[in-house]
């Protein structure tokens, strides 16, 4: 069954940080929250731990409403941003303290320590002292330290996003692992996208207090419900566009799509447009060609955004090497990786 909010509220004084939220997380799924500072991803957190009682509405637990279940009774394991670690306690003591509290022995203990540590990538780190760890390693210790209380829901607060760039990524990969072994149920916010597509079976974007849409990375991606959620997932330009046996026409070009027949709205990410240098000695076909006005490297393209006559700005993307420059043509052509379908069914 799992976890259920329905119809939650919560207000501090004239805020409403979350506004009538239904989001359901089933049994062994991992659900991300995600949306920008200030939407009300901790505060919805923070009140299916306990921390912030409701306003209006409820959050159950296997059906059970956990309205006057104190947090430590709650049976949620807890990692915030910054790990929160005991700094007068090692490793092994940090990743033991439930356990202890709970009256596991020394040897039931340490086994359990080890096995912990061992699923973190730790394994021999138990003497060493937290206040010498590193970021990713604290942030290790500290969801050892939250499993280690069996719990059967895991709520995590952005876990990663005090690490840089590198062992965020490498770490969202290992969670991910980690999360998908057992039979874990874990709910987790973060504003970074890449972080929410690594880790959940099904996201939920947030904007001011309100989920607008909760879905698998995939269908989020192809099928935001709306402009908004389109947006926030990187579309920058939308158009009228008409689908014909599995392609849409609209003024850019065609491209396929998974749509029926009838009329649809594409949302264009700047990956969904690439743009290719314009050969006078190569003749076109219907590709729409424009001029480029601005270009940035990125790590790993050149961004660019490109006037079209009759239409405007568009921005699109073209590989690092042979990149066009300034002022120079280009023809684009659509890549449906980076195109979603907005709205429908
Ligand atoms: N204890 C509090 N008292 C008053 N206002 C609060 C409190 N906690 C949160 N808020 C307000 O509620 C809104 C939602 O905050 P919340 O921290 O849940 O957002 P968030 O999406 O987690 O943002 P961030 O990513 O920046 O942490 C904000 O306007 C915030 O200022």
């Amino acid at each position: 069954m799992g976890l259920e909010v329905h119809g939650l509220t919560v207000r501090f004084g004239e805020t409403t940080a979350v506004r009538e939220v239904d989001l359901s997380v089933l049994d062994g799924e991992v659900l991300a929250l995600l949306g920008p500072s200030g939407c009300g991803k901790s505060t919805l957190l923070r009140t299916v731990a306990g921390l912030e009682r409701p306003t209006a509405g409820a959050v159950r637990w296997n059906g059970r409403d956990l309205d006057a279940v104190p947090v430590h009774q709650r049976r949620f394991g807890m990692v915030f941003q910054d790990g929160q670690l005991f700094p007068h306690r090692d490793v092994a003591g940090n990743v033991g303290f439930g356990p202890r509290m709970r009256g596991v022995g020394g040897a039931a203990r340490a086994a359990r320590v080890a096995e912990l540590l061992e699923l973190v990538g730790l394994a021999g780190y138990g003497a060493r002292r937290v206040t010498d760890l590193s970021g990713g390693e604290a942030q290790r210790v500290a969801l050892a330290r939250a499993l280690a209380a069996d719990p059967e829901l895991l709520l995590l607060d952005e876990p990663l996003s005090a690490l840089d760039r590198m062992l965020r990524e490498r770490l969202a990969v290992d969670l991910a692992a980690l999360l998908g072994q057992g039979p874990s149920t874990a709910l987790v916010v973060t504003h970074d996208h890449d972080e929410a597509f690594t880790l959940a079976d099904r996201v939920a974007v947030m904007a001011r207090g309100a989920v607008l849409q909760a879905d698998t990375p995939a269908l989020l991606w192809r099928h935001p419900a709306d402009d908004e959620v389109a947006e926030f997932l990187g579309c920058t330009t939308f158009l009228p566009a008409t689908v014909r046996d599995g392609t849409a026409t609209c003024a850019l070009g065609t491209v396929e799509v998974t749509a029926k027949d009838g009329d649809a709205r594409l949302g264009l990410r700047a990956a969904g447009v690439r743009a290719e240098r314009a050969r006078p000695d190569v003749p076109g076909g219907a590709e729409p060609v424009g001029t480029v006005r601005e270009r940035v490297h990125r790590h790993d393209h050149v961004r660019l955004a490109v006037n079209v006559p009759e239409f405007g700005r568009v921005e699109a993307v073209a590989h690092i090497a042979d990149a066009p420059a300034i002022e120079d043509e280009v023809r684009l052509r659509l890549d449906p990786d980076g195109i979603a379908l907005v709205g429908g069914d």
